[in-house]
């Protein structure tokens, strides 16, 4: 009989996760993304909320490559520092140039509750938590898309708004980050005491929470 291995530290917080988990990387908003479905309105207001999620979880990054406790993993969060502010923001500026997104919107709209929910729980983790807590965060907001946007079909829908973002997180070099941001959050939490893994395992939980209330927010 062969023996089943123990579930890694992600794997676990994962698995613990449900059924949230599920419902967020196989939400309806992402099948109707796949098809180009989403309506105009329904995409305008779900980025203009996303580049206020962005603005703190590029805030989050920053945090992780503060605290990180060697130079590797610097160098691995910095690159996704790149990439964020660089080919992510260049496309935020174009789709919202495509949806008549105007300036007000852009630097700041209206909160949605769902925003703000998230956006305290990355302050909160930011201002109070290690770097295994910081670490948790990013990887639910990571995984959680790498995991939706590679159910895509092969043929991408033709708007480039709709194709775009979900390119942006089923690419090779995304695909790479979260094998790292996972690998790393594997580590760390290899060295944790029972508390500490069972303070990591509320806040996977509580983005994973988030991360459907942000896509519940956009859909209905
Ligand atoms: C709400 C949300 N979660 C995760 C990501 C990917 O970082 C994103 N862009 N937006």
């Amino acid at each position: 009989m062969t023996e089943t291995s123990a579930p890694s530290f992600t794997e676990w917080l994962r698995g613990r996760s449900e059924p949230d988990w599920t419902a967020v990387t196989t939400h309806p908003f992402t099948d109707a993304l796949f098809e180009g479905l989403v309506p105009a309105a329904k995409m305008r207001s779900y980025l203009v909320q996303d580049f206020q999620f962005v603005d703190d979880f590029l805030a989050l990054l920053g945090s992780a490559l503060a605290k990180a406790d060697r130079y590797s993993s610097r160098l691995a969060i910095a690159g996704s520092i790149g990439v964020v502010t660089s080919e992510e923001n260049t496309y935020f500026q174009r789709a919202f140039d495509a949806l008549g997104v105007g300036e007000s919107d852009r630097t700041s709209p209206a909160l949605d509750p769902a925003t703000t929910a998230f956006r305290e729980l990355m302050a909160d983790t930011n201002a109070r938590g290690g770097y295994a807590e910081v670490l948790t965060v990013l990887t639910v907001a990571e995984w959680s898309y790498l995991e939706w946007a590679m159910r895509a079909p092969a043929a991408a829908p033709e708007n480039f708004v709709h194709a775009e973002w979900i390119e942006l997180h089923n690419n090779h070099g995304f695909r790479r980050w979260v094998q790292w941001l996972c690998g790393e959050l594997d580590r760390v939490g290899a060295a944790l005491d029972e508390r500490a893994r069972a303070r990591c395992l509320r806040l996977f939980q509580q983005a994973t929470r988030c991360e459907l209330d942000f896509f519940n927010a956009h859909w209905d």
